[in-house]
């Protein structure tokens, strides 16, 4: 199999089966602090498992090379994982639904986002994705998700016959 993964606007529909888009934008949301601010509550579910721990990185993140081919995706099992970028700068994500559970994923159901200036992102537990896809060098996220014990990365490579590519335009 040879192909160029389309790159789709991220919307939180079309997002739906990967995880949460976390973003302001048409989001309900309501007043706090004496009319001073505005809530925009549970734009994303962080999901932990019971001896695990929630905690905030940063990601500094370099560009990596494009066309990009696509030889393996990974998955967090014991937890969400959120990028929320800290410059404002775009990005783009590539996922794959948790499917069956095993280690195994169809190239079929590979996706390709990408994220607006006021987007973040926030992987559910199980859900393939590539590590993340800065799209200027030093480019830093903050990054929510979890620590504890266990094997929190399961990683699949594709077999060398599947192609699949980013090409930016
Ligand atoms: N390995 C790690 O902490 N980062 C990855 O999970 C990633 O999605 O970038
Ligand atoms: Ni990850």
């Amino acid at each position: 199999m040879i192909k160029t993964l389309k790159i789709e606007p991220l919307t939180k529909e079309a997002f739906a089966p990967f995880g949460d888009v976390i973003e302001s934008v048409g989001r309900d949301h309501f007043m706090i602090n004496n009319g001073s601010t505005e809530r925009y509550h549970n734009v994303g579910e962080v999901q932990l498992d019971e001896d695990g721990k929630g905690i905030i990185s940063i990601f500094r993140a370099k560009m990596l090379e494009y066309p990009l081919q696509v030889k393996m995706l990974e998955r967090h099992p014991f937890g969400s994982q959120s990028f929320i970028p800290l410059f404002g700068h775009e990005f783009l994500l590539v996922v794959a639904p948790v499917g069956d559970g095993t280690m195994n994923i169809d190239p079929e159901t590979v996706r390709c986002f990408r994220a607006n200036a006021r987007q973040g992102v926030n992987y559910h537990r199980n859900v393939w994705h590539h590590p993340i896809m800065a799209l200027r060098d030093d480019d830093e996220f903050l990054v929510v998700d979890r620590t504890g014990p266990g094997n929190n990365c399961d990683e699949f490579f594709f077999d060398d016959s599947i192609k699949m590519t980013v090409e930016l335009d």
